[in-house]
């Protein structure tokens, strides 16, 4: 990956980068088997998915940076090399998403305790990422997310529209789909396209961290 303006998908509102085979399946596979060997603790269950979190706390006051397992940082390492978290910073926090087919995420924005880039990993599964206006809920448009591929969202896309993942267990391709032309796979407007468990692993910045320590522990 040379040039990251070669994946920007320009038919959205600034800025997606879409990459296709970010990782490969070998990297995939590798990662689906360190989500699921945690212990259940490590799980935190919401109502329609599960997620494990990794880097501390975002807060305001300024997160308390923990220990990230090595595996992840390799992952960290290659989006922090792509620059996207501004003068020399690099990710210190990971969110791991797990979607069964028929679960998703409300529409949100990812907030001001980030740093406003957010770069997505997909495993196991395909989906659909629906953009909408905050003010009126009219779609902005949809991007559809292969396995092994990277998403990096900034500008108006992190900040101003709200993003979610619809809860069906199928998605219809339409032409809402603005980085189809960019996908590995050829996919055709009206075509249905089954889920299967999806994995995602979101990389952040956050740029507050406590320098407090927590040495009784
Ligand atoms: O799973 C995804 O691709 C999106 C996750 C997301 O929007 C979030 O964790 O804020
Ligand atoms: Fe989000």
């Amino acid at each position: 990956m040379d040039n990251l303006q070669e994946y920007l998908v320009s038919k959205a509102p600034p800025s997606v980068f879409y990459i296709p085979d970010f990782i490969t399946k070998e990297e995939e596979a590798h990662i689906l088997d360190k989500v699921y060997s945690v212990p259940k603790p490590k799980w935190t269950n919401l109502s329609n998915r599960r997620l494990q979190d990794y880097g501390g706390v975002p807060h305001k006051n300024g997160m308390i940076c923990e220990k990230i397992p090595t595996w992840l940082e390799l992952y960290m390492k290659r989006i922090s090399d792509l620059k996207l978290f501004g003068d020399g910073k690099t990710a210190n926090h990971v969110l791991i998403n797990e979607y069964l087919p028929d679960q998703g995420i409300m529409p949100h924005t990812d907030g001001p305790l980030f740093y406003p880039t957010v770069a997505t990993i997909s495993c196991g599964s395909h989906t659909i990422l629906e953009f909408f206006n905050t003010d009126n809920r009219d779609t902005i448009c949809n991007l559809l997310l292969e396995p092994r591929s990277l998403i990096i969202l900034q500008d108006d896309m992190y900040n101003k529209y709200l993003h979610s993942i619809s809860e069906i267990a199928e998605d219809e391709i339409t032409d809402k789909c603005v980085n189809l032309i960019q996908c590995k796979n050829n996919y055709t407007v009206g075509q249905i396209v089954k889920r299967s468990v999806r994995v995602s692993l979101t990389i952040r910045n956050v740029p507050k961290v406590s320098k407090l320590k927590l040495w009784n522990l």
